[in-house]
């Protein structure tokens, strides 16, 4: 009805720009086949600033370079004793100082509560106000638990859980996480818009 009224014709399936391998994993796990997209492996410069300007300044980057419709997505893990710190900075936090180090980050506070925050961004083109999605769980930080094969998945229990990510299976962690519930938004807005695509493809 009005959505199709609106429907604009993409030039090619939706990019999804990243450097990080295990994200992609998820994001495929989680939209299967909902939304048509490829994937770019790609090196975003790691900005600065609150997580949904970052955001959108990335789409705006990876849409120039891809020259086409593209969707990114910046991770936070905020911290409530630290006021939302690391945030955006955890990647360089975890690399630096690692579980250990995050967990002593919180040793002065009995508060040890914290967010996963996903901001997706989704630009049209390179000339395109991004549009944003934000999904969040919450949680706290403990000493790390299970395989350690993603990020800060072993230090992150979400709420009503004991477990944490990286003990829970995939498809759990996939039906509560950040990303998901920032996908979920993004898929709603896929099914709204009623976009179409010149040249329908899906790697
Ligand atoms: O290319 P991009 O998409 O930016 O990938 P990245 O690895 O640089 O990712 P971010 O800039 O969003 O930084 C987020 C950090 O948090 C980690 N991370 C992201 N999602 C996670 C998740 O669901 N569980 C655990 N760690 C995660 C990720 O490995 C980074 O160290
Ligand atoms: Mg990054």
């Amino acid at each position: 009805m009005a959505a199709a009224a609106r429907a604009v014709v993409l030039s090619q399936p939706v990019t999804f720009v990243t450097g990080n391998a295990k994200k992609l994993e998820e994001v495929r796990a989680i939209l299967g086949n909902s939304i048509p997209f490829r994937s770019l492996k790609l090196d975003l410069p790691e900005l600065q600033g609150e997580p949904e300007e970052i955001s959108r300044e990335k789409a705006r980057l990876a849409a120039k370079e891809v020259n086409g419709p593209v969707l990114v997505e910046d991770t936070c893990l905020c911290f409530n004793a630290l006021k939302g710190l690391p945030g955006p900075y955890i990647k360089w936090f975890l690399q630096k100082t690692g579980h250990e180090g995050l967990n002593n980050l919180l040793m002065a506070y009995e508060d040890k509560s914290a967010y996963a925050l996903c901001v997706f961004s989704l630009a049209l083109g390179p000339n395109t106000d991004p549009i944003t999605f934000l999904g969040k769980t919450p949680g706290k930080i403990v000493p790390p638990r299970g395989p350690n094969d993603f990020g800060w998945d072993p230090i992150f229990e979400p709420d009503g859980y004991d477990q944490t990510y990286a003990e829970m299976p995939k498809e759990e962690k996939n039906k509560i996480s950040h990303r998901s519930r920032a996908l979920a938004l993004v898929k709603s807005h896929f099914a709204d818009a009623g976009y179409t695509f010149q040249t329908e493809s899906s790697i």
